[in-house]
């Protein structure tokens, strides 16, 4: 990888393109005078010394990488040429072909990161066009190693399935999680105790989870053999379906994904 370039966020005042911003920036990965982010409405109001723009196609111009963070709805009527240059896309659905001919480039890699971006620990997925060089793929594995873990994966059907496994991801433990608040308030605990026992038991399970690298399946089934309260819970849970909805719900994401890249 070159020891700088100038990276171009397009939809940088939003969630993903500001939280990948903010976490390349932390890690060294790109000098604030080197980042340019471009804003829809309003300029926000971060990431001193760097680049704040409307125009994409300025913004465009002046990177060697352009970013695409819009909304998948909003990217058909972006307006912007990045003949020859590198686009790496964090759009769900969208494909590498698609972006290619629309942007004017054959170096384009399409990843799919995670809101956990903000704090480092994503885990995001990606793949390259034929064209993309060593030099970008470097590039890549830089700005998602600072965010998490990476892992270059053999097709897009891959990233359909992972944008449901792990782009939406952080949605379901929050949804687990929710879950056990509203009946621990259904129980009569104090929502604010409720919340920090809940959001407490999720940090701490990844904490343990990634200390220990463990097998989700052995951390459950050391749990089953208390034969105790967990056991209890577990069994109750599957009976009810927990497992079918689960697989149901990645076939849903999975679905979509495909159907927002047909749109
Ligand atoms: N938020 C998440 O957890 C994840 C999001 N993604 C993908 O990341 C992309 C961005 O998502 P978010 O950041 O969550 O959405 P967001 O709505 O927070 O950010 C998108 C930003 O793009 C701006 N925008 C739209 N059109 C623009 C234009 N022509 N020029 C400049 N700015 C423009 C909007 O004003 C907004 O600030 C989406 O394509 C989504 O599929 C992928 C994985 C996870
Ligand atoms: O829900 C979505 O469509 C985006 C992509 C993955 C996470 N958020």
């Amino acid at each position: 990888m070159s020891a700088s370039f100038k990276l171009g966020i397009v939809g940088g005042a939003g969630w993903l393109g500001g939280a990948v911003a903010s976490t390349a920036l932390a890690a060294g990965v790109v000098r604030a005078e080197d980042l340019a982010l471009s804003y829809r409405s309003a300029k926000p109001d971060r990431f001193p010394g760097a680049l704040w723009t409307d125009d994409n196609q300025a913004l465009a111009d002046r990177s060697d990488v352009i970013m695409l963070s819009v909304r998948p709805q909003d990217w058909p009527s972006l307006e912007l040429g990045a003949k020859g240059k590198l686009v790496i896309s964090v759009m769900a659905g969208i494909r590498v072909a698609e972006i290619g001919e629309k942007h004017g480039t054959r170096r384009v890699v399409r990843t799919l990161p995670n809101a956990a971006a903000e704090v480092g620990k994503s885990y995001t997925p990606w793949i390259a066009s034929g064209e993309t060089t060593e030099d970008d793929r470097a590039v890549v594995r830089a700005i998602f190693d600072a965010c998490g873990l990476q892992d270059e994966v053999g097709s897009e059907r891959d990233i359909d399935y992972l944008t449901g496994l792990t782009g939406s991801g952080p949605a379901f433990p929050a949804l687990l999680a929710e879950a056990m608040m509203r009946d621990a308030v259904a129980f009569g605990l104090s929502p604010d105790v409720a919340r920090r026992a809940v959001n407490t038991v999720l940090s701490g399970t990844g904490r343990l989870l990634e200390r220990n690298d463990a097998s989700p399946a052995d951390t459950v089934e050391a749990f089953l053999g208390y034969r105790g309260t967990t056991a209890a819970a577990i069994e109750t849970m599957r009976e009810a379906g927990f497992d079918d909805a689960v697989a149901k719900g990645l076939a849903a994401a999975f679905l979509k994904s495909i159907a927002m890249g047909k749109a």
